[in-house]
C-alpha cells in the first residue's frame, strides 16, 4: 500500500497525519467510490470519525514541499480538493484535506509517496467517469471570455473563481479575451480544433451563439458542431448554463459559476439538442436555445439598455411591457413531436447523493498550505496574466473597450449556404407549403417562443419538461384573446407553474415555421435579433456535445 505499507496499487490505503491539524494520524483510503478519511479521537474510548468524499466530488490533488517555516525539510505533502454538497444539498462548498508524508528520510522518497496518492485521486475521478466520454485530458481547453458580457464581470469571475478550480483540477487551458462582437465567431471559423479538447465560454448566451455559428460556417461543420463545449455563466442571459443546472439537479442558483466550472473540469460530455434556423434571406443559423417573437422576445431585446444591472433587467422590463401589451398577427405551423404531451407539471427529480461529511471541514487557507511543487506539465495558469492564442501575454482588462453590438443581420455576409443537410429532408424549403402532417394556427399572438432548453434565462423557466437532449422544441404560445391577468401571472413567476395558467399553451414540436403578418417586431434566436419575416427551425437532436458532470 502507499504510505509506507506494502502493496502499491489499488485501492490506496495508508496512515498520515493531517497538516496543521492536531490529533492522531488518520487512516485514509482511495478507491472507485472516492476518498475516505477515518480519524480516531484521543482517549481509550477513541471515537472514530469517518468522512467520505465521493469520487464525483473530488476535483484534484496537489503535491507540495515544506514552506520556509517548516524545519522538517524532508517532508512532502499532498492536498486533496473536493466540492461536495453541504448537508442540506443546497450548495457546494470547497473542502481540502492536506496530509504530511513523513515515512522516509528524504524529501524525494516522501514525494514519491505523495505522487502515488495524487495519481490515486485522479484514478478515482477517472474511474467514476468512465460511463461517459470525456474531453481529451491530454489537450488543453480554449476558453473565450467576453469582457463586456452582462455587467462586465467575466474577467473578474475568471480570476476570482474559475482559475483556482481549474488549478486544483489541473485543467490546462488557454484564454482569449474577445475584443469585439464577432471575434469569437472568426476565431472558431478557422480554429485548428485538433489542438484543443474543447471550447469553454465564460460569458452570456450571446457568445455561445457566435461560437456555434462560427463552427456552423466551417466546411467541416457537421463534425465541428459536435465539438465539446463548456458554458460558464458570465453574462446577463445565461439560459443554457441555468438549464444544465436544472437538468443535473445541481444547486445552480447558490453558486452558478462554481457549478458550471465543475461541469467543465469533469468534462463528461452530454448530447445537446441544436436547431437549424432558416431565414427569409436564405441564411441558416445554428441555435441552441430558442426562437420566438412577442412578449418575451421584446423584453429580452428591449431590456438590453438595462444590461448593466445584469439578469435583473428582464424582470424590470417585464413590468413596462405588460402594461403595453402588443399583439402580432401571424401564421404558426409546426410538426408536433410524438413523444410528449403538453401542459404537464414537471416531475421532481431524485435528490443528489451527498458526500458523507460530519462537519464543515476546517478549511486550510491557501496561505497556510505548504509550497506547491512545480509540476512536470504546465497545468496551473498564472491568474494575473491571461494568454492570447499566440501565447503572447495579455493583461486582464485590456479587451473591454469595444462597443457591445447586438443583432446578426449584417454581421455575416459570407454566410454561404453550404449546409445541404440530410436533416433538411425533414422539412420543406421556407417558400414551399408545409407538409400535410404539420398543423397551422393563424391568429393574433402575444407571444410565440419555441425553446429547446428548460430556461431561456436564469429566471425564465419556460419549458419545465425540456431536457437538453430530448429532441423537442417546446412552443410556448399565448394568443391575443388571453386575459391580461394571465399574462401578469405569467410574468410574476416564469417558474414552471405558468404551464397551467389558462391561455398559455405548451406544444412539443420538432419543426416550426413562423410567418408574421405585421410589418415589424423582434424575431429572437438565442437572444439575438434576426430580420423580421418568415423563418423556420427544425431540431437536430443530440447533435452538440456539452460538458457536464
Ligand atoms: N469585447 C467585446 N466587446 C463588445 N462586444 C463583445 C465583445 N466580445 C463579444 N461581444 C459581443 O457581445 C455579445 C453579447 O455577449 P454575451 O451574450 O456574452 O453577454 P450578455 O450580457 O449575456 O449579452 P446578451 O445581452 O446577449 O444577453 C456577443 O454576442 C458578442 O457578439
Amino acid at each position: 500500500m502507499a504510505g509506507g505499507t506494502e502493496k502499491p496499487e489499488w485501492p490506496l490505503q495508508g496512515q498520515f497525519r493531517r497538516y496543521k491539524v492536531k490529533g492522531n494520524p488518520c487512516d485514509i483510503r482511495i478507491d472507485e467510490t472516492g476518498f475516505t478519511v477515518s480519524s480516531k479521537g484521543d482517549g481509550a474510548s477513541g471515537v472514530v470519525k469517518q468522512e467520505v468524499l465521493k469520487a464525483s466530488d473530488l476535483v484534484g490533488c496537489m503535491c507540495m514541499k515544506a514552506g520556509p517555516a517548516e524545519a522538517r525539510t524532508h517532508l512532502a505533502f499532498f492536498t486533496i480538493f473536493a466540492y461536495p454538497l453541504n448537508d442540506k444539498g443546497k450548495k457546494r462548498r470547497r473542502v481540502t484535506f492536506s496530509f504530511e508524508v513523513d515515512k522516509e528520510d528524504t524529501f524525494e522518497k516522501n514525494l514519491e509517496i505523495a505522487e502515488t496518492w495524487r495519481s490515486g485521486v485522479y484514478r478515482a475521478i477517472r474511474i467514476f467517469g468512465t460511463a461517459n466520454p470525456q474531453t481529451d485530458k491530454s489537450k488543453k481547453l480554449l476558453m473565450l471570455i467576453n469582457p463586456n458580457s452582462g455587467p462586465g464581470k467575466a474577467q473578474q469571475i475568471y480570476k476570482k473563481q474559475v482559475a483556482s478550480v481549474f488549478g486544483e483540477a489541473e485543467t490546462d487551458h488557454e484564454v482569449i479575451i474577445t475584443e469585439r462582437a464577432n471575434h469569437a465567431r472568426e476565431i472558431v471559423q478557422s480554429l485548428n480544433l485538433a489542438k484543443y479538447s474543447g471550447i469553454v465560454i465564460l460569458s452570456g448566451d450571446g457568445l455561445l451563439f457566435e461560437v456555434y455559428n462560427g463552427l456552423f460556417e466551417r466546411p467541416d461543420w457537421e463534425q465541428a458542431i459536435q465539438y465539446p463545449i463548456g458554458m460558464i455563466p458570465g453574462g446577463s442571459g445565461n439560459g443554457l448554463a441555468r438549464s444544465l443546472g436544472q437538468w443535473l439537479n445541481e444547486p445552480y442558483l447558490a453558486n452558478p459559476v462554481l457549478v458550471s466550472t465543475l461541469n467543465v473540469v469533469y468534462g463528461h460530455l452530454s448530447p445537446l439538442d441544436l436547431a437549424i434556423v432558416q431565414t427569409a434571406e436564405g441564411k441558416r443559423l445554428l441555435s441552441f436555445l430558442s426562437i420566438g417573437f412577442g412578449l418575451i422576445s421584446d423584453i429580452d431585446i428591449e431590456s438590453e439598455r438595462l444590461r448593466s444591472i445584469g439578469e435583473a433587467r428582464f424582470v424590470a422590463w417585464s413590468f413596462i411591457r405588460v402594461a403595453n401589451l402588443r399583439k402580432y398577427p401571424a401564421k404558426i405551423s409546426f410538426k408536433r413531436a410524438q413523444r410528449k404531451t403538453s401542459n404537464q407539471i414537471p416531475k421532481v427529480r431524485p435528490p443528489l447523493m451527498h458526500s458523507q461529511t460530519f462537519e464543515e471541514e476546517p478549511e486550510v487557507a491557501s496561505e497556510a498550505l505548504p509550497d506547491h511543487l512545480p509540476r512536470s506539465q504546465s497545468v496551473v495558469q498564472e491568474v494575473e496574466t491571461l494568454y492570447t492564442e499566440d501565447g503572447s501575454g495579455q493583461e486582464c482588462g485590456d479587451g473591454g473597450q469595444q462597443n457591445h453590438k447586438r443583432g446578426v443581420e449584417s454581421e455575416n455576409e459570407s454566410n454561404r449556404d453550404n449546409h445541404a443537410l440530410t436533416d433538411d429532408c425533414l422539412i420543406p424549403d421556407l417558400n414551399e407549403p408545409v407538409p400535410e402532417d404539420w398543423e397551422t394556427i393563424e391568429d393574433n399572438f402575444i407571444m410565440v417562443h419555441a425553446t429547446y432548453q428548460s430556461h431561456i434565462a436564469t429566471d425564465a423557466f419556460i419549458a419545465p419538461e425540456a431536457t437538453p437532449n430530448d429532441g423537442i422544441m417546446w412552443i410556448m404560445m399565448i394568443r391575443g384573446s388571453t386575459p391580461k391577468s394571465s399574462i401578469a401571472k405569467l410574468l410574476l413567476g416564469l417558474d414552471g407553474t405558468h404551464v397551467n395558467v389558462p391561455g398559455i399553451e405548451m406544444i412539443p414540436v420538432v419543426a416550426l415555421r413562423i410567418v408574421p403578418a405585421s410589418s415589424n417586431g423582434y424575431l429572437n434566436v438565442d437572444g439575438e435579433v434576426i430580420p423580421w419575416g418568415p423563418v423556420q427551425a427544425h431540431i437536430l437532436p443530440r447533435r452538440g456535445n456539452i460538458m457536464t458532470r
